[in-house]
């Protein structure tokens, strides 16, 4: 089946060649949509790749049925609608390393543009004025930069700032002292980098927790003079507050290649001398625009080819040397979740989900995923995958837990999954064979041995003579032929379970004259 893929935005065609030169893979380059025509164009695409100019609204991706994956060639994700994504299990992925010197290359150009007045300076020049005086700059040498977000574009910032001789304060909370030090980096709280920084420059993402981070309060923070850089987000430095603060005389020049509002062409920002300012330009470098395009292009390429894909936003991402262990236990799990749906055959609120033996030293979460997305595919049908299926199942108000346990209860690795509602408690467990494949080794307390694969009927019944034969007799009637059988009772005369795998699907009309029968207590088809 051929994949469709819509680049929307300009992305660096040496980048784009791993998809081109793909088998099964069709590549529509940057046809100049406009938002209408995007919209009315996205249901044939199962993949669309973009920069930071096409919005991936809600709207648009409620509109793309057959959408799968959406690649950002570059860092940041806010022109996407990630909990919309989630949301409808498509895929998000990024390529954050593929612009990070050049985005701090610029961030130090701006840095020394604001220091030594580059852009005014050459503006007047070009307005025929010779004016040496009005120019006067700073050195950097000596001087403090303040960092506020110490990630891979804060770091490189940091090291070339050094380069120029200047201590480096830094804030970020997610980084620990000692290896801001280890960097030779002055590691502070957030009004200590804002009081410290001669420069301030600007690296988190644009979050909640970022938006308008330096507002007035922390401009009142700041020395008298201090710079201003954002190469990051527009949004992370309030806008009306930097211009009143440039106006106050409080800033002494701001450095900005990112804006609240982006693309525009009338800013007031930039009716004030002290600013300099670039379009957006952070990343915009023969070598980064290559870099994000191939590494976005091969994840979308690995994604249509049932691979790992290396940089997922929206899902956690695991190392390649991880997912080869768990690998194998992806399709245990799910088959073990949609089993358990069918035989609970109603809406679960608890899932508490066991991984037991060699399982108990691997990461477990994509297996939870994958456990979760079988359990509720009954309920959503093919729009629930391992990217929507813990949010979808959290929405649904279903309790998800997981845990480990070292004892191996008579199998190298078990998983097994209880889930609670209404009806109760109920609980499966499966293995894998080594060589073998997937096995379903337990169904509430009884013992099977059974490839969870194809139709299945499950009856539950009481242990008495004839029954088995009478099941028998009845299934071929209709013309069923049994695969296997296996059997298992609590005790002589009690409770017991028989689970036939079947040759096709076990039609109403057997199924309830199976449940007919006296010593039946339920009945029911299952197909994996
Ligand atoms: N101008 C451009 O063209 C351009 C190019 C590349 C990246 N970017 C932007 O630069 C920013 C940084 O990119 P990156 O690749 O370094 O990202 P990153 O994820 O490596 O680093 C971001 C850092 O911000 C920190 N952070 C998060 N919340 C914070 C808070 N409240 N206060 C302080 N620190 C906080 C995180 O812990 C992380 O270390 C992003 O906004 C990205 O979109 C812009
Ligand atoms: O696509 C671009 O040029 C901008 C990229 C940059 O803002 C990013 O977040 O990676």
């Amino acid at each position: 089946m051929t994949f469709h893929v819509l680049i929307s935005d300009p992305l660096s065609e040496e980048g784009l060649k791993p998809l081109q030169e793909a088998e099964n893979i069709e590549v529509v380059i940057n046809p100049g949509w406009n938002e209408q025509e995007l919209s009315d164009q996205i249901d044939s695409f199962d993949a669309i790749l973009v920069r930071s100019q096409t919005q991936v609204t809600r709207a648009l991706i409620e509109k793309a049925s057959n959408l799968k994956i959406i690649g950002r060639a570059g860092v940041g994700v806010d022109n996407i609608d990630l909990e919309a994504a989630t949301e409808n299990g498509v895929i998000v992925v990024n390529a954050p390393n593929g612009n990070t010197n050049s985005a701090a290359e610029h961030t130090m150009a701006m840095i020394m543009a604001l220091s030594r007045n580059i852009p005014q300076a050459y503006h007047a020049l070009k307005q025929k004025q010779w004016d040496r005086k009005r120019f006067v700059g700073v050195e950097l040498k000596q001087k403090t930069l303040g960092i506020v977000g110490l990630g891979r574009i804060g770091a490189e910032v940091a090291a070339r700032a050094k380069g120029q001789r200047m201590n480096v304060i830094a804030y970020d909370p997610f980084f620990t002292e000692e290896k801001a030090e280890q960097m030779g980096v002055q590691y502070g709280t957030l009004e200590d980098v804002l009081r410290a920084g001669d420069f301030i420059t600007v690296h988190t993402p644009l979050l909640k927790e970022t938006k308008h981070l330096i507002n007035k309060d922390a401009f009142d923070l700041m020395k008298d003079g201090v710079q201003i850089v954002n190469c990051a987000r527009g949004g992370i430095i309030d806008e009306d507050a930097l211009y009143d603060a440039i106006q106050s005389g409080k800033v002494a020049g701001a450095a900005l290649d990112v804006f609240e509002q982006e693309p525009f062409t009338e800013h007031k920002l930039l009716t004030l001398p002290e600013v300099v300012a670039t379009p957006h330009l952070g990343a915009s470098t023969v070598e980064a625009q290559e870099v994000v395009a191939i590494d976005v292009s091969h994840d979308v390429l690995r994604f249509s080819q049932g691979e790992a894909v290396r940089n997922p936003v929206n899902m956690p991402s695991v190392p390649s040397e991880i997912m080869y262990k768990i690998e194998p236990y992806f399709h245990l799990a799910e088959k073990l979740g949609t089993f358990i749906t069918d035989l609970t055959k109603e809406v679960v609120s608890e899932v508490k989900i066991t991984y037991a033996g060699d399982l108990a030293d691997i990461e477990i979460a994509p297996l939870t995923r994958n456990a979760v997305k079988g359990l509720l595919k009954r309920y959503l049908g093919s729009r629930i995958n391992d990217v929507n299926a813990l949010f979808l199942a959290d929405r649904k108000g279903i309790e998800v837990s997981e845990s480990k346990t070292s004892s191996k209860k008579g199998f190298t690795n078990l998983i097994t999954i209880e889930v609670s509602g209404k009806f109760g408690t109920r609980k499966v467990a499966g293995t894998l064979l080594n060589g073998l494949g997937p096995r379903l080794v337990r169904v509430d307390e009884y013992r099977v041995d059974i490839t969870p694969e194809g139709h299945m009927v499950v009856i539950q019944h009481r242990d008495q003579p004839g029954v088995i034969g009478r099941m028998g007799s009845t299934i071929a009637k209709h013309d069923i032929n049994i695969a296997t059988m296996q059997v298992d009772r609590s005790d002589i005369g009690g409770d017991a379970i028989m689970i036939l795998t079947i040759d096709r699907h076990l039609a109403d009309e057997a199924l309830n004259e199976i449940e007919s029968l006296d010593e039946i207590k339920s009945v029911t088809a299952i197909d994996l």
